[in-house]
């Protein structure tokens, strides 16, 4: 039970925290109506920390944990929260701190969460609570086959590939903007073809309600539609006296709309972000929603700011201020730390990648050597195929590394045929899962899937009709085997997570006539098996990993175990929230950062520099920004030489260049000294006035 009427007012926490920190973990604390928070903390500043001490210390002095809503970012950024939530809520509450954390059932994502309640609401708003969410990749392969019925995939002029179509569409929800002008200001050269997309889009959002199927962007749609109604907001509203949303600076129109709907009068809310921090603008974040935060309120919503950084040394946050200070709009915030200066961040020219590859494995053994662990250690680059030959260097090397972003490990071919099983079974009317479920099948190719499925969609009862459908002609005995599995995982006799392993042992044979690395790919089914076991359904299991897919994968170093020393090799993107002693930046060069896929707009162009900006400020002890001097182009032979050169990236102008030591790399040998005795050769110089005369 909870007792949560009995509040624990010794608060020694509270000493560690400076004061700007600590008012924002007290704002409001013990008033009936705390009235809206803005807080806006600079990189390395305490956010995290501040939102965790916020968090207990409401429950602490007697807030009701399963009465608080927190958002983050990712379901990490949940999990990290919630523990610290719980070391700083043991130091005054003791064991009883478990119980209280574990009430706190209302921590996650924005989508996590929305998809919670919607299936809670799911009746109210018309919609089937077994609904299952499609990823971006099912929601492509749905989105194309919407695509072809309409016959777009054969117009005489090329018609948006299945990719960029879901991603106009994505950017149409999200920013809540009509697909004219999404078109005109993100994707000019398909603004021929409106008419049609939106044709597209009519047929794709009738093709999931008809397979019971949510993507991405409904969990936030239909969570937002149903804050439209104004009683079903009410009821939802009033399940939770806290909100708190922490990087507030990258969600988007809809995400805010929930939240202004949640708390009309912003009483109870907190948001927590750094507008120097927003890289998901391409995911139609908007810098907006923090920017008009306390003008939505009446009287405006409380800001405090955070800005002395406990991260990095001086010279490090000196550099990285600079940078951020070219910026064109941002809330000014001049952060400062005490810390000692330390080592100027470094800026290392190489003549190509891979000697930037051997740079980086070279330098982070010697740090080894100088006691700092691996995982200290960071790399960090713009785009995931950016680390390639980092990859091959560390693996010559023996040297261990994870790497974040990029590929995902749900991404691999047989762990998303697993999970289209399980999917399948808990709702056969999702066509993407059973289309690429029917095909593993020997001698059944699309036609047939399609057949059964067309069978199923017409029918009320689904696994009947599933069953009672004419077998596809050449399937024999895997089709009878198929309608086993899926009726005895559906009977949900083995229990969950036991299931999972009858699955597994359905799809096996499956796996080894398909894959000649049958063996490899087996161990990430035990993998997923393993993962399972920590959720308590499988409905949990699917929803959460669809919606933040564990994205560890580590190619030929194999994955580390748990407690092994590895290198953390990451996206920018991915490195949000994180820091290390040592952080290399990959490719500081126009092109890559900025990419040349970010140079369209100036608002691109201002997010590419953020995105350098939170680079450079994850380092607390020291900073090497890469700068290789050429790339190979791609598509020659091995031996080929065709190169183009690169320029340092442009948000490091001259100007900058005394808040960074310069190197070159390898050291070039000293030139031979030359005889003093020995006067000019030639004299070019009365050459080239003897050209004119
Ligand atoms: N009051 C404090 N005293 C000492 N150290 C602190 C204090 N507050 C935060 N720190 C330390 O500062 C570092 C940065 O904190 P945190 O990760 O919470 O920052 P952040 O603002 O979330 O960073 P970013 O936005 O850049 O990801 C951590 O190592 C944390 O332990």
């Amino acid at each position: 039970m909870l007792a949560i009427d009995s509040p624990v007012l010794a608060t020694p926490y509270l000493d560690t925290l400076n004061p700007a920190q600590r008012r924002a973990v007290t704002h409001g604390v013990g008033s009936e109506r705390p009235a809206p928070l803005l807080v806006i903390a600079g990189a390395g500043s305490g956010k995290t920390n501040t939102l965790a001490h916020r968090v207990a210390h409401l429950i602490v002095t007697g807030a009701d944990p399963r009465r608080i809503l927190l958002m983050t970012f990712s379901r990490r950024a949940a999990a990290e929260m919630t523990r610290r939530v719980e070391r700083i809520a043991r130091k005054v509450m003791g064991e009883g701190a478990s119980v209280m954390i574990d009430a706190l059932r209302w921590a996650g994502t924005f989508h996590g969460l929305g998809a919670r309640l919607l299936r809670d609401y799911a009746d109210q708003i018309g919609l089937d609570p077994a609904f299952t969410i499609h990823d971006r990749e099912d929601a492509a392969d749905l989105m194309n086959l919407v695509r072809h019925e309409l016959g777009f995939s054969k117009t005489q002029t090329r018609f948006p590939a299945k990719g960029t179509c879901l991603a106009i569409y994505s950017r149409c929800v999200n920013a809540q903007t009509p697909i004219e002008t999404v078109l005109t200001r993100s994707f000019p050269w398909c603004v021929a073809w409106a008419a049609e997309l939106r044709e597209l889009f009519a047929g794709y959002v009738e093709a999931k309600q008809r397979q019971n199927v949510l993507d991405y962007d409904d969990l936030l749609l239909y969570w937002a539609q149903t804050m439209c109604d104004p009683d079903l907001a009410a009821d939802i509203g009033a399940r939770f006296d806290h909100v708190l949303i922490d990087e507030y600076q990258d969600t988007n129109r809809l995400q805010s709309s929930i939240l202004l709907a949640l708390k009309p009068d912003g009483h109870g809310l907190t948001v927590v972000g750094d507008d120097a921090q927003s890289i998901y603008a391409f995911r139609a974040a908007t810098i907006r929603n923090i920017l008009d935060f306390p003008a939505a309120f009446s009287p405006p919503a409380e800001i405090i700011t955070l800005d002395q950084n406990y991260r990095s040394t001086q010279a490090i946050l000196g550099a990285a201020n600079a940078v951020i200070d070219l910026a064109s709009e941002r809330f000014t915030k001049n952060l400062w730390t005490d810390r000692a200066t330390g080592a100027l961040p470094q800026l290392v020219n190489v003549r190509d990648e891979a000697d930037q590859a051997r740079f980086i494995a070279g330098r982070v053994l010697e740090n080894r050597e100088a006691g700092a662990t691996l995982k200290q250690q960071a790399v960090l680059f713009r785009a995931s195929h950016h680390s390639g030959p980092l990859e091959i260097e560390l693996t010559r090397r023996n040297i261990p590394f994870v790497k974040f972003g990029g590929l995902k490990f749900l991404d691999a071919a047989h762990v998303k045929d697993l999970l289209a099983l399980l999917r399948f079974v808990e709702n056969p009317r999702d066509r993407v899962a059973g289309f690429r479920l029917m095909q593993l099948l020997p001698g059944v190719g699309p036609t047939s899937a399609q057949r059964v499925l067309d069978h199923i969609a017409a029918a009320t009862d689904p696994m009947e009709a599933l069953t009672s459908a004419p077998p596809p002609p050449r399937a024999g005995d895997e089709w009878t085997a198929f309608l086993g599995a899926v009726e005895e995982l559906r009977s949900g006799r083995a229990g969950w997570p036991a299931e999972i392993e009858r699955a597994r042992l359905w799809y096996e044979p499956h796996l080894e006539r398909i894959h000649e690395d049958a063996t490899t790919r087996q161990a990430d089914l035990v993998q997923l098996e393993q993962i399972a076991g920590g959720y308590p359904s499988r409905e949990r299991f699917l929803t959460e990993l669809t919606l933040d897919p564990p994205d560890a994968t580590s190619d030929q170093a194999g994955v580390p175990l748990l407690d092994e020393d590895y290198l953390i090799l990451s996206t920018i993107h991915s490195a949000k929230g994180q820091e290390w002693k040592s952080v290399f930046v990959m490719n500081v060069v126009d092109g890559c950062i900025p990419s040349d896929l970010g140079v369209g707009s100036s608002d691109e162009i201002e997010e590419e520099r953020r995105l350098l900006y939170v680079a450079m400020t994850r380092a607390k002890d020291d900073l090497h920004l890469m700068v290789p001097q050429r790339f190979f182009t791609h598509g020659q032979s091995a031996t080929g030489d065709r190169h183009v050169y690169a320029a340092r990236t442009r948000f490091i102008p001259n100007a900058l260049l005394g808040l960074f030591e310069r190197t070159a790399w390898p050291l070039a040998a000293p030139e031979p000294a030359r005889s003093a005795s020995q006067g000019p050769r030639i004299d070019i110089r009365a050459q080239m006035r003897g050209m004119w005369r």
